[in-house]
Parts: C-alpha cells; structure tokens; sequence
C-alpha cells in the first residue's frame, strides 16, 4: 500500500516548473489545426472585450434613465416616442441588445472550435502514443514502472483538452481583467490592489491541493493498474469460463471493494480538506469586494459617482473579482495539470535501445552461413539467476534445428535473441559472421518469421488471422489460401459459417470461437504467410493432437527446404525429424546432434525419450 500523502513531496518550485511543458503542449495544439486553434484564440479575442463594453452601455442607460426622469417625460409612450426624445436610450439599449446576441453567438462558436480541435488533438496524441509505444522495447513493456507511465500517459490524452480551453480561457480572462481595470483606473485604482491582494490566499490554496492531488493519483497509479485488472478479470470473456469454474467472482469482487475503498478514502479525505479551506480561503476574496463595495456607495452618496457609475463600478468589481479568483485559481490548476504532461512527455522520452544503427546492413539474401551464438549470456532485467550463460552454438543456413529441453531451459529466451527482441548482456550472435546489431532491425525482422507458444488470437476474420503473418500482403487472398494449406488450417477455415470472412473469437457480434488446436493451425499458418528466411516454432503444436503435430512437423520440414528453421517441442516423437536437435538445460547447450546419435549418447535426451515412448506403452 502506498505511504500516506506526501505532503512535502513537490515544493512549490517544482509545481511551477511543470510549466515548462506549456509551450510545447501549445506547439503540438497549433500543430494539430492552424484554422481551428487560431479560430479558437481569434474568437476569444473578441469576446474578451465584451463584459465590459456590455457594462459601460448598461451604465449609459442608466445615466440616460435618470436623465430623463430629470426632464420629466410625458407619460403616454406614443408621445415620448414620436417626440424623439427617447432616441438616445433606444440606441443603447439596441446597441445592448447586439452585445447579448453577439456574445451567446461567439460563445458557442467557441465552443464549436474547440469541441472539435480537442478531438483532433486527441487523437492526434493517441496515435503519437500507439506509435511511440511501437517503437519500445519488449523489455520495457515488461517492466511494470513502464507501464504505469503508459497508463498515466493514456490517461493524459483524454484529460488533457480541458487543459487547453483553460489555457485559452485564461488568457481571454486576462484581457477582460485588464479591460475592467483600465475602465477602473480612472476612478479608484488602490481598490485594484486590494482586491488582487484579498485572492492571494485563494490562489496559494488551490495550487496547494492540486500538487496534492496530483501526487495521489501518481501514487496510486500501480492500485489503479490493479483495479483495471480485477474488472476485466471479473468481466471479460477470456476469463468467464475459469472464473465460474472456480467459482472466483466474490474473490475478485472483494479485492476490488477492498482496493477501491482505500483509494475512495484517499480521495475522500483531500477533497473534504479541499472544501473547508476553499471555502474559508475565499470568503477573505468576498471581504475585499464588500469593502471595496462599501467605498463605492459612499463616494456616490457623497455625489462623486453618479448612479450609473456606482452599477459601473460595481459590476466591474463582481466581475473583476470573479475573474482574478477564476484567474489565479486556473492558473493554478493549469500548473497541476501541466504536471500531468510530464507524465505524457516523459512517456514520449523513453527511447528504446534495441534499434538499427544509422549505416545498418541489410539482411544477406540469401543467408550464407547462419548464426552463431558466441558465449551468449542473457539475464531478463531485476531478475537474479541468468536465463541463458555462455551459450554458444551455431545455426547453419539451410538446417532444421529442434530445442528441446525442460521448463524454463531458456528455450524461448533463446529465440527471443534470435529475433533481436532482446540483445544479449554477454558475448554476441552473428549472422554470417557479423553481429546481428549491425543488421537493419526491420530487415531483420521481416526475414524471421516466429510464432511463440503465446502466440495472439486476434479477434478479427479469420484471413485477417493469417494476413497478419505478412502485413502488406494482407489482401492477397491467394497467397493466404496457400499459407492456410501449408498450416493445415484450410479445412479449419473451411468449417467456418463464413469461412476466411468469419471473425473469430468471442468478443465481437458474431464471432466463432476455436478450440485450442485449431487456433494453433491458424497461428501457423500466420508463419507460413510470411515468406521468411528463417522460420521459428516455438512449441505452437502443444495442444495439437499427436497426429496434427506429426504431420505439421513433417510439412514444416518438407516446406522449409532451403529455409533455416528452428522447432521447439517437448514431443520427441516429433522433433526426431531435425536435422540436429540440441539439448538445453539452465541456459546452456547439454548435448547436441541427430536424433540417432544423441540415443548412442544415451544423456538426458535418450532417458527423456525412453520416459515420453514408455507412456505409450
Ligand atoms: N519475461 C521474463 N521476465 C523474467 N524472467 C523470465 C521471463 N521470461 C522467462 N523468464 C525466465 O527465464 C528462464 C528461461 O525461460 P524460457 O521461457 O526461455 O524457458 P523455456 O525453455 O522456453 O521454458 P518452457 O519449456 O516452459 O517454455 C526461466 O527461468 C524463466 O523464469
């Protein structure tokens, strides 16, 4: 459980630095749409002046009314009218009127403006962030503090777009409060001061609570992770069919009650302190306007003011106390969530270390040697035991290569490396003869074809399943008909109400589900729509039956004929078929050769298979 609040954790500096992050946040806005954001400013230029325009005509009509009581106008209205003498205050009050039309008009064409360039701006984000996450490592996807960022960036897309109508909103804020005080001047200026001074607190208060609340909801972001997780545990239909069996509905529910109280409570308790000292921080802004009221109404009982002055002065001074709190309390609020663009940008900052050199190489076509593993040592970050020490082995061109070897031997770890997914901490791999860092990492990438034993059940048709094998040939429906046959899943398919065009998986309206195996001939298949140079199983025929596994591996070695492929099955049966099988235990090659002579060896390898061929006796 998080440490209670850290009250001192930001000093008021470092709330204030976070407004650093304003300019560019302000770049990427302008980016986004030049019309719409200059739409949006353009307008609120506009509108700024209005308040005050609108208050020093109300006053005009009101200096006009009681002028006119002075002259003692006729009561009949017809001949007031016909007399010309309300003239004047009917221009005001028309001219009053065009302000009010005209400020609900721009008002909601700001709105508009906005509404619609906050959406383009987060999508924009959205997609920056989808893109960058692209480029991370597959370590740092694995580490959980990158996730949190990744959660707290998300979260920063959405929440975001209130940050720029607040940002705009301020600074039209700022132009009205100086329109107000530039009318103000003229009559009593000190009260300007004492107002600005009467908010002080106000304003030290709010950034106060903001830094806090930040500082909670960055605290807790892991809790909240966890709480996304318990929900889609209790509710998703990958998990529906376990958690009944087990009966784990009360258990998830209970730990999300439990976790979501804490956080409740947490966020219960800031936002109680929050509103008593709100609400006593801003009476002393209220005490300021009376008193400055109360001057007022003096000086006009004293005949310095007239009446339409006093309605002046004293609307501008509402507004003008309106406005200064909304100011300083937004400005403050616009630092707290410029901190939540740290959140984002240092998300964007992390750069990834697996990627091509700027004179990177292209994979040799066709692949000549192979790769060898050099002394290889890998150990995965904040782990303590290594998954693979010196390791070394070589992968000829052309060979079919099987793994084999116990849980957690470093099978997969192995082929991880291979396909640069990870870089080695110790010694290095070289494809025909130069480390596999001075490769192009696209490159070789597309010249490796992989499906791990997690491989991912899309939830889309059935040939986009396969498509995905080869993303640019995704339409070439040929060429995935032919990769289905290759993975024997052409007659799954064909079983399909829609066949290629059937989407499955449960999610999605109409989807079909498939059983474990049959999801696995798609995944190969998906192998076989990439034309690749090197071919790797990791373990995808687990759940198919012995026959389906036989004949996939039979297929497998007939069709990579001049490929490199390398296989990973804990059924010897099938992997005897290799033209070399090596044998890992904790992170190194026990033994290595053909089936025939690993048997003569008679190591792990022959006491394995003796124990897997003497269950089918
Ligand atoms: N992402 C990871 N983070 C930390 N440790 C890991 C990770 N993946 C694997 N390991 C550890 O590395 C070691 C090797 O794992 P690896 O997955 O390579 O084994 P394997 O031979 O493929 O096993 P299996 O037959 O069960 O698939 C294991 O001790 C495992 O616990």
């Amino acid at each position: 459980m998080p440490p209670p609040l850290p009250q001192a954790q930001l000093n008021l500096r470092q709330r204030f630095s976070a407004m650093r992050n304003i300019p560019p946040f302000l770049r990427e806005i302008w980016g986004t749409s030049k019309p719409l954001t200059a739409a949006a400013i353009g307008l609120r230029l506009v509108r700024a002046f209005l308040p005050v325009a609108t208050l020093y005509i109300g006053k005009l009509i009101i200096d006009e009314a009681v002028r006119l009581i002075g002259l003692g106008v006729a009561h009949e209205l017809q001949a007031a009218w016909q007399s010309g003498i309300l003239d004047h205050l009917l221009l005001l009050l028309g001219l009053e009127f065009a302000l009010a039309i005209g400020s609900d008009l721009l008002g909601r064409l700001t709105s508009y403006a906005d509404s619609v360039l906050s959406e383009q701006f987060t999508n924009a984000t959205s997609i920056r962030l989808m893109e960058h996450a692209a480029t991370l490592d597959l370590e740092d996807f694995e580490d959980s503090e990158l996730q949190d960022k990744l959660d707290r960036a998300r979260r920063q897309t959405m929440g975001r777009m209130n940050l720029m109508g607040q940002l705009f909103g301020q600074a039209q804020d700022a132009i009205t409060v100086v329109s107000f005080a530039a009318g103000l001047l003229a009559y009593a200026p000190w009260l300007i001061a004492l107002l600005a001074i009467a908010l002080v607190p106000a304003f030290v208060g709010e950034s106060h609570f903001n830094a806090l609340n930040y500082s909670l909801n960055f605290q807790w972001t892991p809790e909240r992770r966890q709480l996304e997780y318990l929900r889609q545990m209790g509710a998703s239909v990958e998990t529906a069919k376990e958690v009944k069996i087990f009966n784990l509905n009360r258990f998830f529910i209970e730990r999300f009650r439990t976790l979501s109280r804490k956080f409740f409570e947490a966020n219960r308790r800031l936002a109680g302190k929050r509103a008593f000292w709100g609400t006593l921080l801003a009476a002393l802004g209220t005490l300021g306007y009376y008193v400055a009221y109360g001057y007022i109404a003096w000086r006009t009982v004293r005949g310095d003011f007239s009446i339409g002055d006093l309605t002046f002065l004293a609307g501008s001074f509402r507004r003008l106390r309106q406005l200064l709190e909304s100011l300083l309390t937004g400005f403050s609020q616009v630092a707290s969530q410029a901190l939540y663009l740290d959140d984002l940008y240092s998300f964007f900052e992390i750069v990834p270390e697996i990627a091509s050199k700027p004179d990177a190489l292209p994979v040799p076509d066709p692949i000549r040697r192979g790769f060898v593993f050099d002394n290889v040592g890998f150990r995965y970050e904040g782990a303590e035991r290594w998954a693979l020490r010196g390791l070394s082995f070589e992968l000829h061109a052309g060979e079919v290569l099987a793994l084999v070897g116990e849980n957690g031997a470093g099978k997969t770890t192995l082929v991880k490396l291979l396909a640069r997914l990870y870089d080695p901490d110790e010694g290095r791999i070289l494809l025909d003869g130069r480390d596999l860092r001075d490769y192009d990492l696209d490159d070789l990438r597309a010249n490796i074809g992989v499906i791990f034993q997690d491989f991912v059940r899309y939830h889309l048709t059935a040939a986009e399943n396969i498509g995905v094998g080869q993303i640019d040939a995704m339409d070439d429906r040929a060429r995935i008909e032919r990769a289905a046959r290759k993975g024997m899943a052409d007659d799954v398919v064909a079983a399909l109400p829609k066949g290629y065009e059937q989407v499955i998986g449960k999610r999605f309206k109409d989807g079909v589900d498939l059983s474990g195996g049959q999801w696995q001939k798609i995944a190969i298949a998906r192998a076989y729509m990439r034309d690749a140079q090197v071919m790797i199983l990791d373990e995808p025929t687990a759940a198919l039956d012995a026959r389906s596994e036989f004949e996939v591996f039979e297929r497998f070695k007939e069709l990579s004929d001049g490929k490199t492929a390398v296989l990973i099955s804990h059924r010897f049966s099938s992997v005897r078929m290799a033209d070399r099988i090596l044998v890992l235990a904790d992170g190194k090659v026990e033994a290595s050769g053909t089936h025939a002579q690993l048997m003569a060896q008679g190591g792990r390898y022959a006491e394995l298979f003796e124990l897997q061929a003497a269950g089918y006796r």
